[in-house]
């Protein structure tokens, strides 16, 4: 019980301590008195006039930073809340100094409210944007809470009484009525329904059921009331294990740290080793007595040469990186995630559907002996008729070429990575892999091992009808990208679900050397996560629900998708091309990326000083605003034009 409670509970309130919102009022509000400010400049109002904007930008707009800047001082991090706090709050001293002392500090008597307002306001603009991006990855985890079923109708002898679904235990009898989602896994017992199971087996028809069949907790009941034996606790259902997943791939990416905040504090030891340089030499020149005099030209080099510019010097390139991606239908949903790609030890690559085209053919049909061909296309295509998915897709379009007559189907259990059990009239029909039929007592066939296709066995009342081999193609790219992942020094591994020979055919083709077949969903998500408790840096590249825990558990997954999958929200990289080339981008990109925003921070820091240090040599210079505000305005622009670079893709 303790086990499942904690399974369930929502996940710890991460480090989010201010919400967006709290900065996007005072990014507006700040923004004001830029304006303002700006105003009262260029019309010469009185320094008193401008002082109180300053002020009033500090105490009602830039708390929210130094608060969090002084948190991270605390923690021993020096992150981007610092260093904007420090040189605005600089260049807010020094300003206020010189329209209130008499003597003026030494230094260019350049106003500074503007300048350290203008850090304010893109400093808020900044945080904003981080904290929406790591609310928004809660909304998601709130969403996927959605789908988890609150409570159930536990049936006590004649009588029903509302429990808690987690306190549905194995054996309960559980009363679902039309519109509820079932509270746990289960087989019905007594009804007859149609159930929407898009959330577990991603069929998007409703799937019918009847007394026998498997229901999957969080799945949606469609049309009658019916009874269900519960087998699984919700804790231990299949969707739990996605949420499970989700809910870790989550707390994993919080922890990421903004390119920001990594370069903020390198930042931050330039300027203060520059100001404190030329202080101390001021000090040595002027003599110590004149401390307080001299200490203008520090705050002044600490609030001048921090660069508005270093804002957007992350931001730009991996906007332009998204964008660049997006025009070539790659959607990057985490541009952490590049790095992780960047840095992976293993890649695995799922077959149907992501190496491969995943639209099957048909291409063989072995009936058993003394079974014709039209008895094995008539059962299989009447298990199939209300199943989506390559598989299913493929065979009922064969059987509609063909001709085949169907039986209507009772109900059926989409089982993924296994195939489908129906139930015609009194026929039971399983549909699926040879180790599935084989567990089930059915003996199969010896021929089906020297397939080097996909294989779905079909089998009725126990007795095997025989097998049909389903082809698929490479998509292009698929050598290329295996041979350029090699040469990067990484782990190529292919899994799939089906035989030796048909997975071993497809490595081949590609250049894959290593894999691993008869692979369940399940087992899937095993190998990747054990892989990572070794210490590796795991990426699974997949394709729809079989693979979506593996993906989740994975570093970093990228998907190919054709837009339907209901956990796409929670994945990396979606991917929506026929071809297989802009995989080994992905994984090269960040070099790039890294290298921009690099070259974007010493842009900024370089020019900005530079404009800095041209007020400092023509001191006194008390109009030197338009300068220091334009010439950092013109860094964003060339942060801007080299972020650009981004957006080709090679
Ligand atoms: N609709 C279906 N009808 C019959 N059999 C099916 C169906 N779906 C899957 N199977 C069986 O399950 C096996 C594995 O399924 P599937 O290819 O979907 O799994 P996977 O783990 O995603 O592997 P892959 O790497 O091939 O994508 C198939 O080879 C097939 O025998
Ligand atoms: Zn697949």
């Amino acid at each position: 019980m303790s086990e499942q409670s904690t399974v369930i509970s929502r996940p710890e309130p991460a480090a989010l301590s201010v919400p967006s919102r709290a900065f996007t009022y005072r990014f507006f509000l700040s923004s004001c008195f830029l304006v303002l400010v700006l105003f009262s400049l260029t019309f010469h109002h009185s320094g008193v006039g401008i002082f109180i904007l300053g002020l009033m930008n500090f105490l009602f707009c830039a708390d929210v930073l130094v608060r969090s800047a002084a948190k991270d001082i605390w923690a021993g991090r020096f992150s981007f809340a610092v260093l904007i706090s420090l040189c605005a709050g600089a260049g807010f001293v020094y300003a206020s100094l010189n329209t209130f002392l008499t003597v003026k500090l030494f230094g260019p008597s350049v106003d500074l409210f503007l300048y350290s307002g203008l850090l304010v306001t893109l400093g808020l603009w900044a945080e904003r944007r981080l904290t929406r991006e790591k609310e928004r990855a809660r909304v998601f985890i709130k969403k996927i809470d959605d789908f988890l079923p609150k409570s159930g109708r536990l049936c006590v002898g004649r009588q029903f009484r509302k429990v808690f679904a987690n306190e549905l235990k194995k054996g309960d009898l559980i009363f679902v009525k039309p519109g509820e989602r079932l509270a746990a896994d289960g087989i019905v017992r007594q009804g007859k329904t149609s159930i929407d199971e898009q959330l577990i087996t991603g069929n998007m028809l409703p799937t019918s059921k009847t007394e026998g069949s498997r229901v999957y907790a969080g799945t949606l009941n469609k049309s009658a009331e019916i009874y269900v034996e519960v087998t699984e606790v919700l804790a231990a259902s299949a969707l739990m294990s996605v949420i499970d997943a989700i809910k870790k791939g989550e707390l994993l990416r919080s922890k990421f740290k903004s390119a920001l905040d990594a370069f903020s504090g390198w930042v931050l030891l330039l300027l203060l080793l520059a100001a404190g340089g030329v202080y101390g030499f001021l000090l040595y020149t002027h003599g110590a007595g004149q401390w307080f005099h001299c200490l203008g030209i520090f705050l002044f080099i600490l609030a001048a040469g921090c660069p508005a510019a270093l804002v957007f010097a992350a931001v730009f390139p991996s906007f332009f990186t998204r964008s660049g991606a997006r025009a070539s239908k790659i959607k990057i949903q985490n541009v952490y995630a590049l790095e992780e790609l960047a840095q992976a030890d293993t890649v695995f690559f799922d077959k149907t559907g992501t190496l491969t085209y995943g639209e099957l053919r048909v291409s063989g049909v072995y009936p058993a002996k003394k079974i014709s061909e039209r008895q094995l296309l008539e059962t299989i295509a009447s298990a199939e008729q209300l199943v989506d998915g390559p598989f299913a897709d493929a065979i009922n379009l064969y059987a509609k070429k063909h001709k085949v007559k169907i039986q209507r189907v009772l109900c059926f259990d989409v089982l993924p990575g296994l195939g489908v059990q129906a139930t015609c009239g009194e026929d039971k029909i399983l549909a699926g892999r040879t180790q599935w039929l084989e567990e089930q007592g059915i003996k199969t066939s010896a021929k089906i091992a020297t397939a080097a296709e996909a294989v779905v066995c079909v089998a009725r009342n126990g007795k095997f009808l025989g097998f049909l081999t389903l082809s698929d193609e490479l998509r292009p790219g698929a050598k290329e990208t295996v041979a350029l992942l090699k040469s990067l020094g990484k782990d190529v591994i292919l899994i799939s679900g089906d035989n030796e020979v048909s997975v071993g055919v497809i490595a081949q083709e590609a250049g894959i050397e290593k894999m691993n077949f008869n692979v369940l969903p399940k087992t899937k998500a095993e190998i990747v996560s054990n892989l990572r408790a070794l210490g590796k840096k795991v990426v699974m590249v997949g394709d729809g629900f079989n693979d979506i825990i593996a993906l989740l558990k994975a570093d970093a997954g990228i998907v190919f998708s054709s837009g339907r999958n209901v956990y796409n929200n929670w994945v990396d990289v979606i991917v929506k091309r026929r071809d297989l080339f802009p995989i080994s981008y992905l994984f090269t990109i960040n070099k790039k990326l890294r290298r921009v925003v690099a070259m974007n921070v010493l842009l900024a820091v370089l020019l900005n000083g530079l404009v800095a240090a041209w007020l400092v040599g023509r001191m006194p210079q008390p109009s030197g605003w338009p300068l220091l505000v334009g010439g950092s305005l013109a860094v964003v622009l060339i942060v801007l034009l080299n972020s650009v670079r981004m957006l080709k893709i090679k």
